[in-house]
């Protein structure tokens, strides 16, 4: 996250740590959000079949044993059928974990609200990405858990020429666009947005940023619109 600030310690405890084995040890490669005791939903291209995972609830200092975490092997990765990881503007940047066993829900860990199908949010309300991702580009990753603010912009804004055109789908949210945004290790994480009831909603999983840079200008970050995937989700976690 670039030009945000430390997270409030579990603030977001659906936000988690995805790491992958190297060697012998694991590392943080993407973040993702808690969809179900034992489901966790991130970014398809977060997805490799070559690597191991494992899955780290109740993180905040990645530096740090904290004894809040809660750390789970995978039992299954679906990553959604139309992903193509060769064309990241097709959209279908979307998978979901199942963990090995269900996480213990507590103050530190709990699962996000998805919002209802097809709901769109308007231009500039205002939701917060969180994640672990780079402090600026090509910079480095943080030990605590990063959040900004970024206003959502529309999709008849962000397909604007001289934003991000037609590698903006209808399928995906733009948030951001100006000094504020996601970064390298941010994806797969949650775009959180409160609703009028006073709850938090997950409407994003970050996807994409300027090659460019992070925080280029009229080049908000890129969400998978979670309201487009319910369906999928939801057979998903059913047939797994
Ligand atoms: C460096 C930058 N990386 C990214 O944006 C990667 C996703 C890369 C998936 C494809 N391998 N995502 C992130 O860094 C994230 F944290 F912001 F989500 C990138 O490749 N951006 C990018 C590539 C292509 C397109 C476009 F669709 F337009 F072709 C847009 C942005």
């Amino acid at each position: 996250v670039v030009n945000g600030e430390d997270a409030k310690a579990y603030s977001w405890p659906w936000q988690v740590s995805l790491q992958y084995l190297s060697g012998s040890s694991y590392y943080h490669t993407c973040g993702g959000t808690l969809i179900a005791p034992n489901w966790v939903m991130t970014a398809g291209h977060c997805i490799s079949s070559r690597n191991t995972y494992r899955v780290v609830l109740g993180e905040y200092d990645l530096t740090k044993v904290e004894n809040s975490e809660q750390i789970f092997g995978t039992a299954d990765i679906i990553v959604h059928p139309s992903w193509n990881s060769n064309c990241v503007a097709c959209g279908n940047d979307i998978a979901l974990i199942k963990l090995e066993r269900s996480v213990i829900i507590n103050d530190k860990v709990q699962p996000a609200c998805l919002p209802d199908p097809g709901a769109v949010l308007p231009n500039n309300y205002s939701c917060y990405i969180s994640g672990w991702g780079r402090l600026y580009t090509n910079g480095p990753l943080p030990s605590k858990l990063q959040q900004a603010l970024l206003p959502v912009v529309d999709h008849s804004v962000c397909s604007r020429s001289d934003w991000w055109g037609s590698s903006v789908k209808t399928t995906m949210v733009c948030a951001g666009g100006d000094i504020k945004s996601g970064c390298n290790g941010d994806s797969g994480g949650p775009l959180n947005c409160k609703s009028s009831n006073g709850l938090w909603y997950v409407h994003g999983v970050t996807s994409f940023v300027s090659s460019y840079g992070c925080n280029t200008i009229q080049k908000p970050t890129v969400f998978c619109r979670v309201s487009a995937f319910i369906s999928w989700i939801n057979d998903t976690m059913t047939r797994y």
